[in-house]
């Protein structure tokens, strides 16, 4: 896959520049389908993008947005991704946008895959903007290091399915969109900040086994469009 790089000069910028073009494919999506969705990614790196694109002039209301990853905690977590997203864009003029959650109250993630897989399968594909993160083990969304389904999770030919995985580094058991729900999205970024992830990025740009670094699967994945990358010190 072409990878196309977007450095920024501080975070305010990163996140200005993020949300401009994010809200643009969102309103394609609008336009060409009557609605759009937006997976976003969770953990501690989106907060600021959130915020900026919270603020965009969309029709709102008909914009869906999913995680693409949740860890299997209730939002009354401070962990948890869903409340992430709650707290920092469903605010202002994007309360008005319908939210599919990862997360479901009672089951463990293994109980509800197939009913979170069935809700997120009905959502229109492709999905128009997928917003990755990174962590410094290398992994993306979902796809740690040593998870116990990371081989069906990065599979190409996985279909459009949700995974409950658990990786040592994962703190809590997870719940995942598969490879494919991500590499087909219309606008495909990965959102990293920070000279650890950038040299994690190079890194994971070197040869090398894609189950030790699982954002090699995104990086390496088929797919026409570039992944458009956006760094930030
Ligand atoms: O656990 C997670 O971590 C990654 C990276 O998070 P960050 O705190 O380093 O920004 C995130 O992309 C993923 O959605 C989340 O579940």
């Amino acid at each position: 896959m072409t990878i196309r790089e977007h450095p920024y000069p501080t975070r305010e910028a990163l996140a200005e520049a993020l949300a401009t073009g994010v809200a643009a494919v969102l309103c394609g999506g609008i336009a060409t389908r009557g609605e759009a969705v937006l997976a976003v990614s969770g953990g501690s790196t989106p907060r600021l993008f959130f915020r900026t694109l919270s603020g965009a002039d969309i029709d709102w209301a008909r914009v869906t947005v999913c995680l693409v990853d949740e860890r299997w905690v209730p939002e009354t977590s401070e962990r948890s991704n869903t409340r992430l997203v709650r707290e920092n864009l469903l605010v202002g003029r994007a309360a008005a946008a319908r939210l599919e959650p990862l997360f479901e109250a009672g089951p463990t993630a293994h109980e509800a895959e197939g009913e979170v897989s069935r809700r997120l399968s009905a959502l229109p594909r492709p999905f128009d903007a997928v917003i990755l993160g990174m962590g410094n083990d290398g992994h993306t969304a979902s796809f740690f290091p040593g998870g116990d389904r990371l081989a069906e999770a990065i599979d190409p030919d996985a279909g459009h399915r949700v995974l409950a995985i658990e990786a040592p580094g994962a703190g809590e058991p997870r719940i995942t969109l598969a490879l494919p729900f991500l590499l087909e999205a219309r606008f495909l970024a990965l959102h990293i900040e920070g000279q650890d992830k950038r040299d994690t990025l190079t890194k994971a740009l070197e040869d090398g086994p894609t189950e030790a670094m699982p954002v090699r699967s995104v990086l390496r994945g088929r797919r026409e469009e570039p992944l458009q990358v956006f760094w930030a010190p």
